[in-house]
C-alpha cells in the first residue's frame, strides 16, 4: 500500500505532486520520490524519508515539467535501500518511468523471463522494476510511433504476465502518462481533472483525497484491468485491457489502510467505518446483552470513525481516552517491531480520568501483530481501569497478504492459530469482540451496493489471484519476517545508481 499520483497539467508540476504525496502519507512512510518530465528528458529525486524531508527547495526547484508521477513507498518486496524507492526509470524503448502501488506475486518468474527471454536487466530486488520492465518490453513490441491501441495492447500483455495486485501510473517520453489497474482491481487508483483556463488538468492517484486537495473533480476509479492513456495535450483514452476482469478490492484499505475522506470503488471509507461500528455494535447486543461498559474508548486514529459509531449505537458513552502525539506518524507501517514497540508508547499516553475505576471498551480497527493492543490494555489497567474489554471492528488478521501489505510472516500474526478467546487471553483483555467477516463485507456493501467481491486474504487465507500455495507462502514468511529483514538493514548502505552527484546530500 504505497500511494502513486500522477499529474499533467499546464503550469509546473513539482508542488502539486508534493502536495498530493503529503495527502498521500499514510500509504508510505518509508520513502518517498518524484520524476518530472521536461523538454525530452526527466528529472528524479527520490529517497529514504517522509515527503517533507525527502524534497527540499533546492530539489523543488530543478524538477522541473509540466508532467510528473510522484510515490511514497512503504516496500513489500527487496529492500528498503534508497535503490528501490519509487519512480524506477528505464530507457527503453522511449524512455518510460513507472509508480507502482502493490506486490506482485510472480515476480521471481518474470524477473527469470526478462533476463532470458527479453533481453533485459533487472538491477534491484523491487518487484516494480520488473512490473516497469515488463510494460517496457510489451511497449517495444508496438513500434517507433505509438497509437492509444498501442498502449492498451501493450497492457493487455503485461496483465496477461503479471500477477498480483498492482496500480501503477508510468510516463512515456513524449508520448503521453499511462495509468493501469489489475484485473482484480486489489489495489486502488482514480482519476480526474481541473480546468483553470488554460485547458484540461489530469490527475491520477491512489486516493481521492489527493485530487480533493489539489481542486481535481474525481471522475471514477479505473476499473480493475482497464488501462488509461492521457496524450500531451491532455486527452484521455481509456480501455479495458484485461481478459476477465472482476472487482475485488482489498477490504483492508477500508479497514485500515485508506483515508477516511477518499472515496474507493463509490465508497466512502468514512461510511464503510461507520456501518463497521454499527455491525460491531450488533454483535455486542446479541451475544453479550448484558455487558457492564461504562464508556467506549478508540485508540487514535483509525478506529475513531467505528469507534464513535459503536458507542452511539450501543447507548454507551464515548471518550477520548487516548491522546496521540500528532507527530509520530503510523505505528503499524513502520518498518522493524522494535520501531513499533516504541512507538505505541511514544504515541499514545492515557488520560487516567477517563479509566479509573470503570469498564472500558477500547476499540481499534485492527490488531495484526498485537504489538498496539497488548500495551493499550497496559496502560488502560495501569491508569486505574476496572475492566478492560476490547474490542476490533475487523475480524481476526490471520494469514499472510501477498498483494501490497507487508504482512508476510504468518507467524507474526498474534490471531494465526488461534481462537478469538485465546487472543484475548494472550493480549490481556477481560473480553475480546471481533467483528465478522461476514459482517465486514456487508457493512462495505452498505455503502455500495455494487461491491460483491472482495480480497479478504488477511481474513480467510483465500487468495483471488489462484496463484498462491503453502510453499509460496513459507517461502516468503522466510525472506520477509521481521528478523530477516533486519538482518538485511545495512541495505541503506547500497550505492543507488539512480542519483546524481546534486541529488545526494
Ligand atoms: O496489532 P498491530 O500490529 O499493532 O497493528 C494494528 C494497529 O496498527 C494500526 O495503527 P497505526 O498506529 O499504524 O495507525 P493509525 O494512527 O492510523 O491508527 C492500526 O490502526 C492498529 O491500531
Ligand atoms: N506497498 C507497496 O505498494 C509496495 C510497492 C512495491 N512492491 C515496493 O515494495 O516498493
Ligand atoms: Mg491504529
Amino acid at each position: 500500500m504505497c500511494g502513486i499520483v500522477g499529474l499533467m497539467a499546464k503550469q509546473a508540476v513539482n508542488q502539486g505532486i508534493y502536495d498530493a504525496l503529503t495527502v498521500l502519507q499514510h500509504r508510505g512512510q518509508d520513502a518517498a520520490g518524484m520524476m518530472t518530465w521536461n523538454e525530452g528528458r526527466f528529472l528524479l529525486r527520490k529517497s529514504n524519508g517522509l515527503v517533507r524531508d525527502v524534497f527540499h527547495t533546492r530539489h523543488m526547484a530543478r524538477l522541473k515539467g509540466n508532467l510528473g508521477i510522484g510515490h511514497v513507498r512503504y516496500p513489500t518486496a527487496g529492500s528498503s535501500s534508497e535503490a528501490e524507492s519509487q519512480p524506477f526509470y528505464v530507457n527503453s524503448p522511449f524512455g518510460i518511468t513507472l509508480a507502482h502501488n502493490g506486490n506482485l506475486t510472480n515476480s521471481d518468474q518474470l524477473k527469470q523471463e526478462l533476463f532470458s527471454s527479453d533481453l533485459r536487466h533487472i538491477n534491484t530486488s523491487s518487484d516494480s522494476e520488473v512490473l516497469l520492465n515488463v510494460f517496457a518490453h510489451e511497449l517495444g513490441k508496438q513500434g517507433l510511433h505509438l497509437a492509444p491501441g498501442d498502449i492498451f495492447d501493450a497492457v493487455r500483455r503485461v496483465h496477461r504476465r503479471c500477477r498480483g495486485g498492482y496500480a501503477a501510473v508510468s510516463i512515456i517520453n513524449g508520448v503521453g502518462m499511462v495509468a493501469f489497474r489489475d484485473p482484480n482491481g486489489i489495489r486502488p487508483v482514480v482519476f480526474g481533472t481541473r480546468d483553470e483556463g488554460e485547458g484540461q488538468e489530469v490527475m491520477i492517484a491512489s486516493e481521492s483525497v489527493a485530487l480533493d486537495v489539489g481542486g481535481f473533480e474525481l471522475h471514477r476509479d479505473l476499473a480493475p484491468g482497464e488501462a488509461m492513456f492521457v496524450d500531451m495535450d491532455g486527452n484521455i483514452h481509456t480501455q479495458s485491457c484485461a481478459d476477465h476482469p472482476r472487482l475485488a478490492p482489498c477490504i483492508f484499505e477500508h479497514v485500515y489502510l485508506a483515508r477516511p475522506d477518499t472515496l474507493l470503488d463509490g465508497a466512502y471509507v468514512y461510511g464503510t467505518r461507520m456501518q463497521m461500528g454499527r455491525k460491531l455494535g450488533d454483535r455486542i447486543k446479541s451475544e453479550w446483552p448484558d455487558h457492564d461498559i461504562d464508556v467506549v474508548i478508540p485508540i487514535p486514529d483509525t478506529s475513531r470513525t467505528s469507534a464513535l459509531e459503536l458507542a452511539q449505537h450501543l447507548g454507551v458513552t464515548f471518550r477520548e481516552g487516548f491522546m496521540k502525539n500528532r507527530y509520530i506518524g503510523r505505528t503499524f507501517i513502520m518498518p522493524g517491531q522494535t520501531q513499533r514497540k516504541k512507538s505505541v508508547r511514544q504515541k499514545l499516553n492515557a488520560i487516567d480520568i477517563e479509566f479509573k475505576g470503570k469498564n472500558v471498551l477500547l476499540v481499534d480497527d485492527s490488531i495484526v501483530r498485537g504489538t498496539t493492543c497488548r500495551q493499550i490494555i497496559q496502560m488502560a489497567r495501569e491508569a486505574g481501569a476496572r475492566k478492560v474489554y476490547f474490542a476490533s471492528a475487523a475480524p481476526p488478521v490471520r494469514y499472510p497478504n501477498v498483494y501490497g501489505i507487508d504482512m508476510p510472516a504468518a507467524s507474526e500474526l498474534i490471531a494465526h492459530g488461534r481462537s478469538e478467546v485465546e487472543v484475548g487471553e494472550l493480549i490481556g483483555a477481560d473480553r475480546m469482540v471481533y467483528q465478522d467477516l461476514d459482517d465486514l463485507k456487508a457493512a462495505c456493501r452498505e455503502v455500495n451496493p455494487a461491491l460483491d467481491e472482495f480480497d479478504c486474504s488477511v481474513f480467510d487465507g483465500h487468495y483471488i489471484t489462484g496463484d498462491i500455495d503453502e510453499a509460496y507462502l513459507a517461502e516468503l514468511e522466510a525472506m520477509r519476517n521481521d528478523e530477516a529483514k533486519l538482518s538485511s538493514a545495512g541495505d541503506h548502505a547500497l550505492v543507488g545508481m539512480h542519483n546524481q552527484e546534486d541529488d545526494i546530500d
